[in-house]
Parts: C-alpha cells; sequence; structure tokens
C-alpha cells in the first residue's frame, strides 16, 4: 500500500519557537494530514509539570474553504469532548498564513500502533481489558456528547506509558451529523460496510456512531492477535477473508484459534453488517466487563479443540502470510483526496 505522509511535504520544524512560546523539540509522527512534535511550552501548563506539550501541524496551503472547514470541524470538535480523561487534552489552537497549529497533552506513551506491533497485549487479559475500557470509554462519552470519530484505528490512539490506559486523539473526521451522506472518509481497514459507496444504486446516509463500533472491533482484534480480522484489506466483496466470514458463522473460532469463545461472541455482536443490529458501545463494554478471558485456556483447547483449518471458511489465514507484517500504519482517507494526490504526483513518495 503507497502511503503519503505529510511529514515528507512539510518542513522540518525541529527547533523553531511558536507564539515565543512553544519551542518544538522533535517529531512525534505523522500522518496523511498533519505532523505532530513535541514542544516545550516555556509558559507551562499549570497541570503538565513537565511543560511538555504536542503540536500538530497542519498546512492549508493547498486548502480550498471545504478543507478549512474540516480543520475548523476538528477544533471545534475536540474542544466540546477535550474534558474526557481518556480523551486527548486539546490546549489552544491557532493559525499563520500556511499552518494551522493544534496545541494538544503530551503523551509519552506513545500509539496504540507500536503497542500492538509490540505484542503488549497478547495474552495479557487484564491488561487488554484495562486499555480497551478505558478506549470505550473515550467514544462513549463522545457518543453522549453526539460526536461520532470516523476515524478509529491503533494510530489514532494514544497509550499511557504502562498501556493500561489509551486515550482518543485525532478529531479530523470526527462528525456532530446524526446520520452521514460523507463515504469512504476514515481508513478502509477499519471502515464498516455501510460507509462504502454502493456500485449499484443510491447508497443510503449511514449512522456514523455504529461505524464507529466497527472500527473498535477492527482495533480490537488487532490487540487480541496482532492483526486485521480479514488482513490488511478492506471489507469488501473482493476480500476472501471477508468473504470467508461473510459465509462461516464460526469464522473468529476458526482463524483465531487462540480466542476464548467468549470473546469470539463479542467480535460476532460488533461486526454485524447490518448497523442497526450491531452491539452498542454500551453494551460493548458491559460485555467486555463481563468476560471471564478474551484467551482460551489450554484445557479448554485440549476439551474444545477448534481446527485451523475447518469449517467453511477452511483457513487460518493467519498462517498464510508467514513472516509479514498483518497491521500496517494506514493513513486516514478523506474528501481532500486530490489535495493528498497532487503532493504524491509532486513527490512521488511511496512507502511501504
Ligand atoms: N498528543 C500526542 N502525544 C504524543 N504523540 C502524538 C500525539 N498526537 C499525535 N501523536 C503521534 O503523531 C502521529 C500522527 O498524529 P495524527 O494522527 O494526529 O496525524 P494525522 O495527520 O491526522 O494522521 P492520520 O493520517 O492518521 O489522520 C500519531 O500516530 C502519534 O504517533
Amino acid at each position: 500500500m503507497a502511503n503519503v505522509y505529510a511529514s515528507n511535504f512539510l518542513p522540518d520544524f525541529t527547533g523553531c519557537t511558536l507564539l515565543s512560546r512553544y519551542k518544538l523539540t522533535e517529531m512525534l509522527g505523522s500522518g496523511g494530514n498533519g505532523v505532530v512534535y513535541k514542544a516545550i511550552d516555556t509558559l507551562k501548563f499549570s497541570d503538565s509539570p513537565t511543560g511538555h506539550c504536542a503540536i500538530k501541524i497542519i498546512d492549508k496551503t493547498d486548502f480550498t474553504p471545504a478543507h478549512l472547514e474540516f480543520i475548523h470541524r476538528e477544533v471545534d470538535i475536540h474542544r466540546l469532548v477535550s474534558t474526557h480523561p481518556n480523551i486527548i487534552t486539546m490546549h489552544d489552537a491557532f493559525y499563520d498564513d500556511k499552518y494551522h497549529y493544534i496545541v494538544l497533552d503530551y503523551c509519552p506513551g506513545g500509539d496504540l500502533y507500536d503497542r500492538i506491533r509490540a505484542h503488549s497485549y497478547r495474552n495479557n487479559h487484564e491488561l487488554l481489558k484495562s486499555a480497551f475500557v478505558s478506549l470505550l470509554d473515550a467514544v462513549q462519552y463522545c457518543h453522549g456528547q453526539g460526536v461520532a470519530h470516523r476515524d478509529l484505528k491503533p494510530c489514532n490512539v494514544l497509550a499511557s506509558e504502562d498501556g493500561s490506559k489509551l486515550f482518543l486523539a485525532d478529531f479530523g473526521l470526527a462528525t456532530k451529523e446524526e446520520m452521514s451522506d460523507e463515504y469512504e472518509m476514515g481508513t478502509h481497514t477499519y471502515m464498516a460496510p455501510e460507509c462504502y459507496i454502493r456500485l449499484h444504486g443510491p447508497t443510503p446516509p449511514y449512522y456514523p456512531p455504529a461505524a464507529d463500533v466497527w472500527a473498535l472491533g477492527v482495533i480490537l482484534v488487532d490487540m487480541l492477535a496482532g492483526q486485521s480480522p480479514w488482513t490488511v484489506e478492506s471489507c469488501s466483496p473482493h476480500n476472501r477473508y471477508f468473504m470467508a466470514f461473510i459465509q462461516d458463522p464460526c469464522y473468529f473460532d476458526n482463524a483465531f484459534p487462540a480466542l476464548s469463545r467468549g470473546a469470539c461472541d463479542i467480535l460476532k455482536r460488533i461486526f454485524n453488517v447490518d448497523p442497526t443490529l450491531r452491539i452498542s458501545v454500551c453494551e460493548l463494554r458491559k460485555a467486555i466487563l463481563n468476560l471471564d478471558t478474551f484467551f482460551r485456556s489450554e484445557s479448554e483447547k485440549r476439551r474444545n479443540p477448534t481446527h485451523a483449518i475447518s469449517g467453511k471458511s477452511g483457513m487460518s489465514w493467519a498462517s498464510l502470510l508467514p513472516g509479514r507484517m498483518r497491521m500496517m500504519r494506514a493513513r486516514s482517507f478523506m474528501v481532500w483526496v486530490p489535495f493528498r494526490q497532487a503532493h504524491r504526483r509532486r513527490l512521488e513518495v511511496q512507502i511501504n
């Protein structure tokens, strides 16, 4: 997959001082829209004893009014939900002729993507439960405020240093619309089926909070197994693993034999292709809290063996991709694709 990161076309801001106050010390990460720097707040936040913060810089030079509207939406929505303990606090936002700057709490634990790559949650029920429930708390709070995130994925979730608490970040695609007709917003691997434009006939508007639940399910599988439920590809009819899931009610039991029956049952309730029948965040939180274990014990495996090569799916696709990274940092996708494609042509940068 080709990814274009904002850091490829933005200058290096390391060492710069913004508003005579924020001294940028190092780049923390980059996505499709912006670059995030660690900074020292020379006036210090009262709630940040170290005086560190993170500053997201978004290049707006080629932006149309519609694109600028997205940035304003990000700032407004993030401000609205910012006080929740599992949402990265937004402290300030300002801009100049070329860039928008968003000042955030600095999160020293890095992002969830790196935690998953390090297999931090595999076979660690308590750590996984604590972390995932904290993420559910954040998303439930957003939904209670009428906000759906629409770009839930491990790169947009930050972690505490011990990994037991997660913090939601990046509200760049969030919406307050009850029903949305902005299709294919987000990141394909995490996108619910109803968010795709139908090839035949009109596409009905979708309910964004239900789409968030689907993305949470993909994140949960990432955390449980270090891989996505149907490879890094999206849930499309062209993805044979997704089609295997559609045809096989025991897909998760067969493809992920290390997971407990209870965990597989929860995944089935999440990945209901009918969004009106999909579990809500509130119900999901209850189900996770009531779950004894995410992982199948050795005795359960002996008593109740499931075979990877069985059932209608006839595969454990994980075993078909030996040695490959089965998750990747995928950039978000949204309506300003032409803008990004212009950059891609200019730079011809291909990552991954
Ligand atoms: N507050 C923070 N503290 C520490 N690291 C952060 C913080 N915010 C972001 N990062 C790092 O920077 C990366 C990019 O941030 P962000 O997702 O906001 O950028 P983006 O351009 O909107 O990306 P995307 O293409 O995913 O939408 C994150 O994956 C994370 O590693």
